[in-house]
């Protein structure tokens, strides 16, 4: 079926509505095991709110709206923010540790895709607490996610914030450089890295580690054999530890294989103050989940809030599974069509309302034939004889008793 659903300036077909719909149902079950609970945030938003914070969404990518006031709104470009704003500022939230989880879309203006400019993100926020156990819950929750979807090889990346910043508090450079050098090292463009470091008058202890971060990636046990050259001072080496720690967790949950650690990972969101990690999916190029601790946000909003979560890209996990043919087949919206002729109506709409309590999907019509195609089973009540049929054979049956011992013999195929 060939039905287009309107969806923001895209348009979707009917039959990828229902996977998007069946995906994020997957995506919210698992989030709420872990105890997490829905929230929304508007959709509007104060363009000071984020003009003013620091570590947010680049002020050109936001799109903004004028209201009739004169006042600058701007459409959610981030729901991490908002969210931290809202549990810090609204004191008649109880205190201890709060669980949210969002399926909310982000519109971004950016550069390299014109004609995206909204995204689907399900999310979660963890606020109250920073330990290395929730840290590895937070990972592992994340893994089971991409796991849920189907997806057999894929590998977290973990980093942590500290590592860049850390370096770059040892060295003074203007803050054109460092987005230059933060975008080399995320991109692990070696080639212009060293020549670039060699333009710029820093220690060389630190232009070595600059230049090594980006090398050590992989198996956690390797990159943590190599990361000598770049831990400089205590606080890097406790960082180092703290991941180890997170690593070793995540041994107990059995999840190692699907983990690497990347010391020069660096999340496009400034925001991040501790671990940070992305999600990669086989055969697809860019990040499925991003996510990170950030404890120091809320501290924007005069509060001490430490804080972690993550976001998945629903529309790149889309894109991924249907490049790995991960959507089962088509699968149909309906079980059972009922027809009937006018004497047997009573009979046919009573049986219709008792199947529907049972949570079977029916339509019923007064005709002989279907209206519908896709029913897995055809009820047919005619003036002397009852039928279903499905896809393989017909059989007869007398009243509701048997009716329902046909379709609970033939459940399979529901
Ligand atoms: N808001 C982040 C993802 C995230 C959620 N929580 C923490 N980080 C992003 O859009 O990349």
């Amino acid at each position: 079926m060939q039905l287009d659903v309107f969806e923001s300036m895209n348009t979707i077909s009917l039959e990828d509505y229902q996977r998007r719909e069946h995906l994020l149902a997957k995506i919210k079950d698992r989030f709420s095991t872990y105890g997490y609970q829905q929230i929304q945030t508007p959709t509007f938003e104060q363009y000071d709110l984020y003009k003013t914070i620091t570590g947010t969404v680049n002020r050109d990518e936001m799109i903004k709206v004028i209201d009739p006031t004169g006042k600058v709104l701007v459409l959610r470009p981030d729901v991490t923010i908002p969210i931290t704003r809202i549990i810090a500022t609204n004191k008649q939230i109880p205190s201890g540790e709060k669980r949210f989880y969002y399926i909310s879309n982000v519109f971004r203006n950016s550069i390299e895709q014109q004609d995206k400019k909204e995204h689907t993100q399900a999310g979660i926020e963890n606020f109250g607490q920073n330990t290395p156990p929730l840290d590895a819950e937070i990972i592992a929750l994340a893994i089971q996610t991409i796991s849920d979807l189907g997806f057999k090889k894929f590998k977290l990346e973990i980093g942590h914030a500290g590592f860049f910043k850390e370096l770059l508090k040892q060295i003074n450079i203007s803050e054109q450089n460092t987005s230059q050098l933060q975008q080399m090292i995320q991109a692990k463009n070696f080639s212009e890295l060293k020549p670039f470091l060699e333009t710029l008058s820093i220690h060389t202890d630190v232009k070595v580690a600059l230049q090594q971060i980006p090398f050590l990636y992989g198996r956690p046990e390797d990159v943590m054999k190599r990361a000598g050259t770049v831990i400089l001072n205590e606080r890097m080496n406790y960082t180092l530890s703290n991941l180890i720690e997170v690593y070793e967790l995540l041994k107990i949950y059995g999840l190692e294989e699907f983990v690497s650690f990347d010391l020069g990972l660096i999340n496009h969101m400034d925001y991040y103050s501790g671990i940070i990690f992305q999600g990669f999916v086989e055969n697809f190029g860019k990040p499925v989940l991003m996510g990170g601790r950030y404890d120091t946000l809320a501290e924007q909003f005069d509060t001490d809030l430490p804080a972690i979560g993550f976001a998945c890209d629903v529309d790149a996990i889309f894109d991924a599974m249907e490049g790995e043919g991960l959507f089962s087949k088509k699968t149909s919206p309906l079980d059972i069509m009922i027809l009937y002729t006018p004497a047997k109506q009573r009979e046919a709409l009573t049986a219709a309302q008792e199947l529907r309590e049972l949570g079977y999907r029916v339509i019923t019509s007064l005709d002989s034939t279907p209206t519908i195609s896709e029913a897995s089973f055809i009820v047919r009540y005619k003036e002397n004889v009852n039928t279903i049929k499905d896809q393989h054979n017909t059989r007869l049956f007398y009243n509701q008793e048997e009716l329902m011992k046909q379709l609970l013999q033939n459940k399979g195929e529901l």
